[in-house]
This record gives C-alpha cells, sequence and structure tokens, in this order.
C-alpha cells in the first residue's frame, strides 16, 4: 500500500526560486526529497504557507507530489522570522485537511515551526513526526546575536520538538553535536543523513563551453560565490580574500557572486548587495567583482562549472548545499571549516577548508589553486566522486525512507504492543468483575460462617492457625498481620494469629530433612490448643501440605477453614467451612481470597465490637498467660449478634473488645497504646 507523507515546510516551497533570502537550501532538500521519495513509491503533500494570493490550493507539481498552499495569516511573503503567530492557523488547516480529504502515515518537518505544526498534529491524532531543523535556533543566536530577529519562544519550542519528534534527521556530524549539547536530544534518536545534489541538474560542463555558455571571459581565474545573501553567509570575507589575493599578484582574475532577491541587481531589494558592493569599491576591486543577481536553478550548473574555484565562508553553516552543488559540478571548493562544509568538503581532497572570517588564508589558498592547475583539476575530479559517492538524492532519498519506515515499523509495534496490552488489561478486569460477582452471589454465607468460626475462637481464647504455598502463604501472612495490627477498628489489641508459614528456619530445615508435605502438620501439631482454628488457603484444593495439615487439625479437634477455588480439590471435604471461589483461573481465585480476608477481617471487628460492653471477664487465654484485651474503638452499645460471644455463655466468657480503662490490671498482655 502506498505511504503518504507530509512535508511540512511553512515558509520555504519547492515551488520558491533559488537565491531569496529566505529561499535556500530548504527550498532544495523539500522539493528534491519530495520527488525521490515520488520515485520509489510514496505518496508526498508539500504544505507550505500560502505567500502569494494568486497562488493556486493545490499543484500537482510532479507525479506522487502536491504541493497544498496553506493559508495562514496574510498571503504575501512575509519574512520567517514574523510567521510564528501564523502557526496556530497552519495547525488548524493541515489537521482540518487530514481529517477531511486525506491523512498521512508519517508527517516529516521541516524547521522549527513545521516541528511545532508536526508535534501539534501528533498530540491530535498521533501520526508520528520526523523533523529535519536545517538550522538551530540556539546556534543562530550563538553566532548572530542580537542581529538574530527570532522570537525567544523558539528554544522551547525546539526544545519540545526534540522531545516528541519521534526522530530527527541531523545533516551533518556537527548538527548532531548542537543537537546533544544545546538540545539534550537523545542521540539514539538522531540519525545523520546529509542533503544531496540532483544528478539531472547538476554534472560537470566543459569549462570553455560554460563560459562562452554565460558570456564569461575564457581566460580569467574565475572564483565563484553563490547563495543566499545575508551577512552570515560571510561574502564579504571572499571579497576581503579576493582582494588579498590580488594584492599580492597581478593576475586575470573575477569573482563572480551569484544570488540575490531580483535577476538584476537591486540593493533596495537586496541590501546586503550594496554593503559587499561598498567593501569591493573601498577595497579598490570594484571591477573584478561581478555581483550576477538570482539566476534560475537550470542555470547553477553553468556557473558551478565555469569556475575555477568555489568559495563559500559563511560564519556558521547548518548544512551548506552549495558547495555540494559545486563539487557536483566538478569545481573544487574552499569552505568554512564549520557545519555541514567540514563534512562534505574534504581538506586537501575536495578543496580546502579554512576557519570563518580568515580572507588571508583564503587568499592563501586561491593562490596555491592558481599556481597549481593540475592540482585543481585533480581536486575537481576528487569532488565529483565524493558527491556520487554519498550525496545523491537518491541515496539521501533512500535513507531517508529507511528512516520513515523504521518509524512506521516501531509504531505498528507499539500501537501493536499497546493493542496487547490493553487487551490483557481488559480481559483481567473483565474476568476479575465476574468472579467477584459470582462470589458475591455464592460465598456470602460460607464467609459468614467462617467469621463466626473466627469470633468465637477468639472469644474463647482461641488463635487462628493459617497455611498456604506461593501466594497463599503470602495471604497468610498478610491475615495474620491484618489480626495481629489491626484493621478498621484503630483502637483494639491484637487478635492471635500465626501464619506457619513465616518461620524460614524451620520451614527450610523441615523439609529439606524430613519431608515437606508435612511442614505445616508438624506446626499445627505443635502449636495448636483448645479452640484453635486452622484455615488453609489453596487455589487448588491439592497442596499436600495443606491437606496433611487439616488431617493434623481434625485429629487434634481443631475447627478449619479453607478458601479455596475452582473445584476445590480434596481440601472442601475435609474443611468444616470451604470458601471455594467459583473460577478455575488462579490469579481470580487470589484475587478473591483477598478479598474474602478483608471481608473476614471486618465481619471479625464487627463481631468483636458488637461485643465490647460485655462485662470483663477471664478468658482461657489469661489464665494460660496468653490473655488479650481490646481497648474499645468505637461506641457500640449493641448487644452481642452471637449468644455464643455472650458473657453468659459457659464457655465463652470474655468480650476481647472490653475497655481496658475499666480493668486494667487483669488482662492485657497484649495491649494497644
Ligand atoms: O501466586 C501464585 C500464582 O498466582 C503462586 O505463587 C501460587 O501460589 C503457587 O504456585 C502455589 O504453590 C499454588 O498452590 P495452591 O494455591 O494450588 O495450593
Ligand atoms: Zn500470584
Amino acid at each position: 500500500m502506498t505511504k503518504r507523507i507530509a512535508l511540512i515546510s511553512e515558509h520555504a516551497t519547492p515551488l520558491g526560486i533559488f537565491g531569496g533570502v529566505d529561499s535556500g537550501g530548504q527550498n532544495v532538500y523539500v522539493g528534491q526529497l519530495a520527488k525521490h521519495l515520488a520515485a520509489i513509491g510514496y505518496h508526498v503533500d508539500v504544505f507550505t504557507r500560502r505567500d502569494g494570493e494568486h497562488l493556486p490550493d493545490i499543484v500537482e507539481w510532479h507525479q506522487g507530489v502536491r504541493v497544498i498552499h496553506v493559508p495562514a495569516g496574510p498571503p504575501v511573503p512575509l519574512p520567517k522570522e514574523n510567521l510564528l503567530v501564523y502557526m496556530d492557523e497552519f495547525t488548524a488547516f493541515v489537521l482540518d485537511w487530514c481529517r477531511h480529504y486525506s491523512s498521512y502515515d508519517l508527517i516529516h518537518a521541516n524547521f522549527w515551526m513545521s516541528g511545532l505544526v508536526a508535534a501539534n498534529i501528533k498530540q491530535s491524532t498521533g501520526i508520528p513526526f520526523v523533523v529535519t531543523f536545517h538550522a538551530l535556533g540556539r546556534v543562530r543566536r550563538l553566532h548572530q546575536g542580537s542581529a538574530d530577529q527570532f522570537p525567544d519562544e523558539r528554544f522551547a519550542i525546539e526544545d519540545r520538538i526534540v522531545q516528541e519528534a519521534d526522530f530527527i534527521i541531523a545533516e551533518c556530524p556537527q548538527d548532531r553535536e548542537d543537537l546533544v549539547q544545546l538540545y539534550q536530544a537523545n542521540v539514539d534518536r538522531i540519525t545523520i543523513i546529509p542533503c544531496g545534489f540532483d544528478t539531472t541538474e547538476f554534472w560537470s560542463i566543459n569549462r570553455t563551453h560554460a563560459r562562452l555558455t554565460l558570456g564569461l571571459s575564457p581566460d580569467e581565474f574565475i572564483i565563484l560565490q553563490l547563495g543566499r545573501m545575508v551577512p552570515r553567509k560571510g561574502v564579504d570575507t571572499a571579497i576581503r580574500g579576493f582582494a588579498h589575493l590580488l594584492k599580492q599578484k597581478t593576475i586575470a582574475a573575477r569573482l563572480l557572486i551569484v544570488g540575490g532577491e531580483s535577476e538584476t541587481i537591486d540593493p533596495k531589494l537586496t541590501p546586503e548587495i550594496g554593503r559587499l558592493r561598498a567593501i569591493a569599491q573601498e577595497l579598490g576591486i570594484a571591477s573584478r567583482v561581478t555581483f550576477v543577481g538570482r539566476k534560475g536553478r537550470e542555470v547553477l550548473k553553468y556557473y558551478y562549472s565555469a569556475a575555477d574555484v568555489f568559495v563559500t565562508t559563511p560564519w556558521y553553516e547548518p548544512f551548506g548545499i552549495t558547495p555540494l552543488e559545486s563539487m557536483a559540478c566538478g569545481t573544487p571548493v574552499i569552505g568554512s571549516d564549520v557545519g555541514g562544509i567540514k563534512f562534505t568538503v574534504k581538506d586537501g581532497e575536495t578543496g580546502f577548508l579554512i576557519p570563518p572570517n580568515t580572507p588571508e588564508l583564503l587568499a592563501d589558498r586561491l593562490m596555491y589553486l592558481y599556481d597549481h592547475p593540475q592540482l585543481t583539476n585533480l581536486l575537481g575530479r576528487q569532488a565529483v566522486r565524493r558527491c556520487h559517492d554519498h550525496f545523491t538524492w537518491s541515496k539521501v532519498t533512500s535513507a531517508v525512507a529507511a528512516l520513515y519506515e523504521e518509524v512506521l515499523a516501531d509504531g505498528c509495534a507499539t500501537a501493536g504492543i499497546e493493542a496487547n496490552q490493553l487487551a490483557i488489561l481488559d480481559r483481567g478486569f473483565d474476568s476479575m468483575l465476574q468472579t467477584v460477582q459470582r462470589s458475591q452471589r455464592l460465598l456470602r454465607s460460607d464467609i459468614q460462617a467462617a467469621a463466626q468460626a473466627m469470633s468465637a475462637a477468639f472469644a474463647q481464647g482461641g488463635k487462628l492457625l493459617l497455611c498456604g504455598n506461593g501466594g497463599s502463604a503470602a495471604d497468610s501472612q498478610h491475615f495474620a498481620a491484618e489480626l495481629v495490627g489491626r484493621f478498621c477498628c484503630p483502637q483494639r489489641a491484637g487478635l492471635p494469629a500465626l501464619a506457619l508459614t513465616a518461620d524460614s528456619a524451620f520451614l527450610t530445615a523441615w523439609a529439606n530433612d524430613v519431608n515437606y508435605d508435612n511442614i505445616f502438620a508438624r506446626q499445627v501439631e505443635t502449636f495448636a490448643q483448645p479452640h484453635d482454628l486452622l484455615l488453609g488457603i489453596s487455589t487448588s484444593g491439592r497442596s499436600q501440605n495443606v491437606i496433611a495439615a487439616f488431617e493434623a487439625a481434625r485429629r487434634l479437634n481443631l475447627k478449619t477453614i479453607a478458601l479455596l477455588g475452582g473445584d476445590g480439590g480434596e481440601l472442601r471435604a475435609k474443611a468444616d467451612i470451604a470458601i471455594v471461589v467459583p473460577t478455575l483461573e488462579t490469579q481470580r481465585i487470589q484475587e478473591v481470597h483477598l478479598l474474602v480476608i478483608h471481608l473476614l477481617c471486618e465481619l471479625v471487628e464487627e463481631h468483636l465490637l458488637a461485643m465490647h460492653d460485655c462485662t470483663l471477664q477471664q478468658t482461657q487465654w489469661e489464665k494460660d498467660g496468653y490473655g488479650f484485651s481490646v481497648e474499645p474503638c468505637l461506641e457500640n452499645t449493641s448487644q452481642p449478634k452471637d449468644p455464643a460471644y455472650s458473657g453468659n455463655s459457659p464457655q465463652s466468657v470474655a468480650s476481647p473488645m472490653t475497655s481496658t480503662a475499666a480493668h486494667s490490671s487483669k488482662t492485657l498482655v497484649i495491649q494497644n497504646p
């Protein structure tokens, strides 16, 4: 199935003309990527801001590529520094488009404002996105200071994009380093994919032929500077370097400067040209510097091919597409040793790298190339090879497509895992609810009977012995802890309960030396006293050590309660009271066991509370030195519910809820603070 990709590029349209202030590498990148993605089977829509009233809503640009003009802000060209306020409108349009026309498998955002749009769309729709920043706000601020007119919100927005993007495309190692250092990006979610050049657009044309085509002198040493005309591109360095060269040597040389807002030179439209021209004049080389103006992309290969050397000396450069294009045309590059340039240009192999703002060094290198035409040719040939090996748009697009597929596969896997996890959750809750409901219908009377038996045992000075394996061992201890400690009633003394699962020294020794099957039976025989109660917990009802404990209890005349599940197993018949959870699922049985345990605690406390106004009488335990008493926990004047707990009962003589205040001297071996 054809995958649908939305390329968002808020200010840089692929239909734009190269060389304007805001039209440069990003326009090329978006256009080339779109075309090449379509060529390998993707459907691509490029969303870019409508910056002209008469632009059509949708341009069918190439097979498989549409350019969609997004109404966001006035339909006129605006500096990109002023576009942030229109991004909500931009987002709303794309969201609406996704809902009504066509949605996308993935969004590829270009530049930070498009990243913001993509992050917001992901938030609403879950569509994953990758981002190519093309330039980073913090890097720009570092180099441009107050000349950077982008709003400060850019930094926080970029931080958010870095966090929320599914993957980040860095265009060169420096870009990756900046993302990690300045944005704390996770290096595992960054991949380096450079920009490319179009092999059908740039190739090496015979130099003489190219010069003839452009009407340039066949004999001059031609240095080319081509690109956006903004101060940070450091075109003044090229002019100053050229001036140095001319100062050192009398040669027939020319600096061609291509770019600007218009085809004919107009410093009003391109103030940078005015500034540069003034510099050239000041240096006395104005006649050797030719400002050419903006040129259509179809003629750029002639300029690159016509030149002996291409110079690009920006202060910094996120990637820099022009050195690549020049190298593709067989012209070596002298470039600043910054950003993407130090990645694309191999020093001494395809040109030279120099620090930014070093016109003297530039003059040196120019001189060297002028003096060594054969070397210049060799560097040019090597440049062509390097470009074809690493930087064709088809290679770049394959890498980008591989990344898309990785993100989409991750997304599917995550979606699959999520769906699976939700299904597990729902199944668990549903089966738990069903089991609880069935237990509520079936187990009420058994639970009540168990609570009464326990209360009676406590009232008679008996204790509760508990046992079980695994989860049921933990439940036994949990149960004992609730009784010895407190459950709902904050002011009572402990109720005697002993988990036979807790003494690891005895358990391991006995199981190791004698037999695991009677680890509990042995303890029942050891600890059991009259009125004690044995409570065994087993989901299957088939654990031999629990069965053996019940058999021991029977021999000692202890009453028994079993918390079971499924069909109740053998224990069902061996227990005086069997609470059998009606399901075969072990976990659900255990979960209901815990509910039953808590209910038993509550019911027992309730029973004992009901007796708290009984007169104090000594218990069997007290006589034996294990007496306990319970401080009143609630005002409760009701009469005992069960005559077995009444003070009048011949056997059951104590109320564990009697007030200690009234008779503290008599009892309270276990007493609450
Ligand atoms: O917690 C669990 C299962 O959820 C296990 O530890 C489980 O309690 C153990 O397998 C027990 O050995 C099972 O014994 P039983 O419930 O059949 O008497
Ligand atoms: Zn468990």
